[in-house]
């Protein structure tokens, strides 16, 4: 494997814990790569679980670290943060003039179609990278204690990655997530461009698909905003409520009046990381 360490390039007292910012080199993206950590105060003296969020189109690490207010929770309960970028980027990586497509738009999986296919593995890194380095350069975190949560196509990737994974995350949870990527437009955009035109190889990057034939449950809550204006045309709960098996812990949650943005997270980011505790202070 190539250069891996770490680092920081900032790291910043908040609510007793630290908010830090990373650089490294990542041999699965073929780039280098920033991302976001909140380490709670209780970090000092023990392990903390780890909850990883993934971002929407557009943004950075740095989104959720500024706009969500996770922090001053996350420090009551003990819980580390990770915020990944959502795509790889730099010199050489290709792009798309779209803001739904390349960078800043990686959907969290594993292309294989040129130009795409030789940088953007958002899955691999998320799932196997950046955990591993986390777990060798970071001592305060137990990997053992993990789960997942993101917004809009970070919701996509979070309900995805969960349910892929049910050995390694404890629990998951989406705002406003892309719930059927394989019939909305950003993910039929998406999907055909990373991984082509063949719809079976879409099945494994579809929540809805995989919820489905879920076999072991994996508690999942979903908050959506009812004046979301991407809801009917790229979101589509409801898809994911009628895929879920008969007593599957899913709860999903519709508040009136609330839309897309970070205003939305914000007023709810409480409820999702008290949910997350529940099962990784176990
Ligand atoms: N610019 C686009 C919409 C972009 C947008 O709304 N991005 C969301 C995530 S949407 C789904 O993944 C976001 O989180 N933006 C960053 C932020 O800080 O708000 C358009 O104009 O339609």
């Amino acid at each position: 494997m190539a250069n891996v360490s770490l680092e920081k390039v900032a790291d910043v007292l908040c609510f007793a814990g630290r908010q830090q910012r990373f650089k490294h080199y990542s041999s699965v993206l073929k780039c280098e790569m920033h991302f976001s950590l909140f380490l709670p105060p209780q970090a000092v003296d023990k392990k903390v679980p780890l909850l990883v969020w993934l971002s929407g189109l557009t943004c950075t690490d740095e989104n959720f670290v500024t706009k969500a207010g996770a922090q001053h929770v996350a420090a009551e309960l003990g819980i580390a943060m990770l915020a990944p970028d959502t795509s790889p980027r730099g010199e050489g990586v290709p792009d798309d003039d779209a803001y739904d497509a390349g960078v800043g738009a990686g959907f969290y999986v594993n292309a294989t179609q040129a130009p795409w296919s030789r940088h953007y593995h958002m899955y691999d890194y998320v799932v196997q990278e950046l955990p591993a380095l986390l777990g060798r350069e970071v001592t305060a975190l137990d990997l053992t204690r993990s789960s997942i949560m993101g917004h809009s196509m970070g919701g996509h990737g979070a309900l995805v990655i969960g349910l892929r994974n049910v050995d390694r995350y404890r629990s998951i949870s989406a705002f406003a997530p892309i719930c059927a990527p394989s019939q909305c437009p950003w993910g039929e955009k998406a999907l055909a461009m990373y991984l082509g035109e063949d719809k079976t190889q879409w099945r494994d990057y579809d929540a809805s698909l995989l919820l489905a034939v879920a076999g072991p449950t994996i508690p999942i809550r979903v908050d959506q905003g009812l004046a979301d204006n991407f809801l009917t045309s790229q979101l589509m709960p409801e898809t994911l409520i009628a895929a879920a098996p008969e007593k599957y812990p899913l709860q999903v949650f519709q508040h009136p009046g609330y839309d897309h943005s970070y205003f939305f997270i914000a007023s709810f980011i409480e409820a999702h990381l008290r949910f997350h505790a529940q099962f990784l202070n176990l």
